[in-house]
């Protein structure tokens, strides 16, 4: 059989090699399916409480999971990119792809990340099969958020003293069409484990 070979990007000369282990094996095994949960909002939000508690309760029903959280992952595999739009985009490509590989795996990751773009969003999705991207919108006001401004972010961008924050002088995209949307209108919310029971409950209904 000829040997294909390929280029993607810049890199060329490459062939993908297949292993006699498959996905489907790996889930048996696991005994979960593999997807990718991409949790998208503002800063402050609640990102990265959903994702701990989500993990914790997927974990608690003997699913293994891997969280991949903006912040973290911008200390080591991305600690080269800025905020800049095409930095942020390159953020959440990388994400992507690891997500997907972890995805592949059979593990559950849990995405949590501002990715205040639509279309770095989707180009995330259009790399998984139908299904395996599950998209959750923390829908929280900026007040909200500006109020909560744990990190006192909020304060130093409102004062000039960081550039290009999401919310006040960044972009942030909603999105029109994703599997929850996790709302906070009033000065009440969901706790951090109902609203993971939320995306669990989705989780089982989708198998
Ligand atoms: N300019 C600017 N805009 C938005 N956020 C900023 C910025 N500078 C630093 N931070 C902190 O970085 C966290 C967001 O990183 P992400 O990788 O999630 O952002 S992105 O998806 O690349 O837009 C975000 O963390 P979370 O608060 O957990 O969202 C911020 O605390
Ligand atoms: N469901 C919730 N109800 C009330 N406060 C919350 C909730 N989720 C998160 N918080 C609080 O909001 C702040 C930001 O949460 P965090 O998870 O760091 O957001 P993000 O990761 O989106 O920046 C924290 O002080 C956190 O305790």
């Amino acid at each position: 059989m000829a040997l294909k070979i390929s280029t993607v990007g810049n890199s060329t000369n490459i062939k993908w090699h297949s292993c006699s282990v498959g996905k489907l094996e790996r889930q048996e095994l696991l005994r979960q399916k593999g997807c990718v949960i991409w949790i998208t909002g503002l800063s402050g939000s609640g990102k990265s409480t959903l994702a701990c508690a989500l993990s914790r309760g997927l974990h608690s029903r003997g699913k293994l999971t891997y969280i991949l959280d903006g912040d973290n992952v911008r200390h080591g595999l991305n600690s080269d990119l800025s905020f800049r739009a095409e930095d942020r985009a390159e953020n959440i490509r990388r994400i992507g792809e690891v997500a997907k590989l972890f995805a592949d795996a059979g593990l559950i990751c849990i995405a949590s990340l501002i990715s205040p773009y639509r279309k770095d969003r989707s180009a995330c999705r259009a790399m998984l099969p139908e299904g395996d991207f599950i998209e959750v919108f923390m829908d929280v006001p900026l007040q909200v958020c500006e109020a909560r401004d744990p990190k006192g972010l909020y304060k130093l961008a409102r004062a000039g003293k960081i550039k290009g924050f999401t919310g006040i002088d960044d972009p942030y995209e909603p999105p029109l069409d994703c599997e929850i949307v996790l709302q906070q209108k009033g000065p009440e919310c969901a706790s951090p484990c109902e609203m993971a029971e939320e995306v669990i409950c989705f989780l089982e209904e989708k198998g």
